[in-house]
């Protein structure tokens, strides 16, 4: 049963994570970036829909997530919110529009509130962005944090092994995930890092912390529905817990179709006017 069958739903808001995670009710937050999947997702009942820049690979077929442009994370952002009565709608800036210049930090986080109408929006790294993070906030923008594995530094880093394995880069990530906090997030992905580091992180600050690939003692998880629903390929990081085989599934429906037109059994007269 979907839960927008009750006549009265319950927006989910940043002030309703942060009473989760002071409840320890775990949050549960998944990517979208089309109209079709976040009306499922919402449907079912998640929190947090992540509009993510994970949409370069996914959706566009790209090695990494820097080429994906602000105005294409735009169309899907605007396309998922056009589909959700519940869940809160975060989407990624992608890579190149918020780094090393505040002005054009707010300028792009503005477009996707404006454009979209989103409910907040993601960006990659620590102290290094602060300006950034506290110029969107003073607009009255919701931000979400990204510690640990940042994607759109991949060539800085050269490998998506697992980060903050060193005493140095865990005292680094602490001291990031807190300037997060006192800058004012209202949360922060922590991306493939230890799970003991995670927990440290989590009891350290008082704003949720929704982990992928950063184990089980986080305030919240998230994965790409892609990776969940088994549609991307050759993709099986050992954080991802596949629930299903929907490219098997797919597979089989599109075999079915083209035997069918194949064998002129499609359409048939009941299929026709
Ligand atoms: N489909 C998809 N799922 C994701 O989770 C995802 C994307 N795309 N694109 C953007 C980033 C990149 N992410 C990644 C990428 C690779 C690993 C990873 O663990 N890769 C290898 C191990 C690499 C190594 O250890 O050197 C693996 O085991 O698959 C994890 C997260 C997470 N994000
Ligand atoms: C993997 C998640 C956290 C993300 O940033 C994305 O999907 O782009
Ligand atoms: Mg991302």
């Amino acid at each position: 049963m979907s839960v927008h069958q009750s006549s009265n739903i319950k927006r989910i808001t940043t002030h309703v994570l942060q009473e989760m995670k002071t409840r320890g009710e775990k949050i549960s937050m998944l990517t979208a970036y089309d109209f079709s999947m976040a009306g499922i997702l919402d449907g079912a009942g998640l929190d947090i829909i992540l509009v993510g820049d994970s949409a370069s690979n996914v959706m566009a077929g790209h090695e990494t997530t820097l080429p994906i442009t602000l105005d294409q994370m735009i169309y899907h952002a605007s396309s998922v919110v056009r589909a959700v009565k519940r869940a809160l709608v975060v989407v990624d800036i992608p890579f190149g529009s918020y780094q090393g210049n505040s002005s054009e930090a707010l300028r792009s986080a503005i477009r996707i509130m404006k454009e979209s109408g989103a409910h907040a929006v993601k960006v990659e790294g620590g102290a290094e962005i602060k300006e950034s993070v506290v110029r969107i906030l003073s607009a009255g923008v919701p931000v979400m944090g990204h510690l640990g594995l940042t994607p759109q530094s991949i060539y800085k880093f050269g490998t998506y092994t697992v980060r903050a394995k060193e005493e140095d880069e865990a005292a680094k990530l602490i001291a990031d995930a807190k300037v997060l906090e006192e800058c004012g997030c209202f949360a922060i992905t922590l991306e493939k890092i230890p799970a003991k580091l995670a927990k440290k992180v989590a009891e350290t600050v008082s704003i949720p912390v929704i982990g992928i690939g950063a184990g089980p003692y986080v305030d919240g998880q998230v994965l790409v529905v892609h990776d969940l629903l088994g549609i991307t390929q050759e993709f099986k990081p050992r954080f991802l817990r596949q629930y299903a085989d929907l490219r098997g599934v797919m597979t089989e429906a599109v075999e079915g179709y083209i035997k069918d037109v194949k064998s002129s059994d499609f359409p048939n007269d009941k299929e026709s006017y």
